[in-house]
């Protein structure tokens, strides 16, 4: 077996206010010299004007740039501005946080990850989904964050959709799960029990709390940050995003491509799971069920897409991250069978 190292991160700090502790726990990291800090349009009002304040609070020098797209063209662009950095922030969603993960580390700087929304499970992970050219959204390996700064205060202001498609994103650990057995048992791909075993039970955790998961209450921003840091931590273990990311994702991958106006990423992913639940001949229904509980979407009506472009996503689901293989086989689904199998799932 050949010698592997795991990347975690070293702090992760949670709480109401901790975004105004940020140039604290940057001097405590032994940092010093000038900090870039990456982050959205929306989300530099929300969160990196605090993050900046707090930096300069303690003599950091600090730069900022906003993203828009977790593309290579926005990873260079922050690239290019690092020659003289010597950490990298990334205070936003997803995106923002995936791009500045990945231009820290073609700069070989250390990142902290400032999440603004518990929305995605990228927060604590040592991946990069990142849209590069005709290749579409892939899975790069990034630098685990050194550290997590989660203001819960800020996280549970954010649209309560964002807290919903973070959820889904859990859940869809489900079939990620499934796809990563089956690779292993048709293609002998290398798994690992304890990253499957702590990416499903923070999906069954999260499910087992879907009650508690409220519009507004702090608790509950506590809970689903919680659980999408030890999916990310998943994924370390793994050395790859398979714990969390299965046919389920290559469907939101698809849709992301083709629809004119894609929904979460979360959202997306939490849909695909019901359907690629029902390809496992698993059951379906008690995905649709508890992403009911969560506030999560279920139809393409609730995401907002027609359902043509969800029927042409599945049959080119198969085409996203080809040497990742999962139950949508080489060939994929024909245009009848994806048809008849969003019908049966109530998804169209
Ligand atoms: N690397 C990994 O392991 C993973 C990566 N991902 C990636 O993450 C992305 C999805 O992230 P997601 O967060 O859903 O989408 P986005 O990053 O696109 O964020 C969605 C929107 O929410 C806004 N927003 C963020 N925080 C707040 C807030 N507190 N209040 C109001 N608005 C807010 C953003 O603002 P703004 O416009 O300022 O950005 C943006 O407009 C995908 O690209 C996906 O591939 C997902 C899972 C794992
Ligand atoms: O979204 C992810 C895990 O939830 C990351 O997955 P990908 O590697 O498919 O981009
Ligand atoms: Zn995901």
């Amino acid at each position: 077996m050949n010698p592997r190292k795991i990347e975690l991160p070293r702090e992760i700090h949670t709480g109401p206010g901790v975004i105004k502790n940020t140039g604290i726990i940057c001097k405590d990291l032994r940092f010093k010299g000038k900090v870039m800090v990456v982050t959205g349009y929306k989300t530099f009002k929300i969160a990196a004007k605090d993050v900046i304040n707090s930096l300069k609070a303690e003599d950091f020098e600090t730069e900022y740039m906003k993203v828009k797209e977790a593309s290579m063209e926005s990873v260079m662009m922050v690239k290019e501005n690092l020659d003289d950095i010597s950490l990298v922030l990334g205070v936003g969603g997803g995106k923002v946080i995936d791009v500045a993960k990945m231009a820290a580390t073609l700069a070989g700087l250390s990142f902290i990850s400032v999440p603004t929304a518990a929305s995605h499970d990228g927060i604590a992970s040592p991946r990069a989904s990142i849209r590069d050219g005709e290749r579409g959204s892939v899975s790069m390996k990034a630098t685990s964050p050194i550290g997590v700064i989660a203001d819960t205060d800020i996280i549970i202001k954010a649209p309560f959709r964002l807290l919903a498609s973070g959820c889904a994103d859990i859940v869809s650990n489900y079939t990620a799960i499934l796809d990563w057995k089956l690779a292993h048992r048709l293609l002998n791909e290398r798994y690992s029990e304890s990253a499957a075993a702590l990416s499903l039970m923070t999906a069954k955790m999260i499910i087992k709390s879907a009650d508690a998961i409220k519009e507004g209450l702090e608790r509950s921003a506590r809970l689903v940050v919680k659980s999408l840091i030890s999916s990310g931590i998943a994924i370390s273990i793994a050395g790859s995003s398979r714990p969390a990311s299965g046919s389920e994702h290559k469907f939101s991958h698809a849709l992301d491509n083709i629809a004119p106006k894609p929904a979460l990423h979360g959202e997306q992913c939490g849909v695909g799971t019901i359907m690629m639940m029902h390809l496992h001949g698993g059951d379906w229904r008690f995905i649709k069920d508890a992403l009911k509980k969560m506030h999560a979407p279920t139809t393409a009506y609730e995401l907002g897409i027609e359902p043509e472009y969800i029927i042409e996503a599945l049959t080119k689901a198969h085409t996203i991250r080809k040497e990742r293989y999962t139950i949508l086989g080489d060939r994929g689904l024909t245009r009848d069978a994806a048809e008849k199998l969003a019908k049966k799932t109530e998804v169209i």
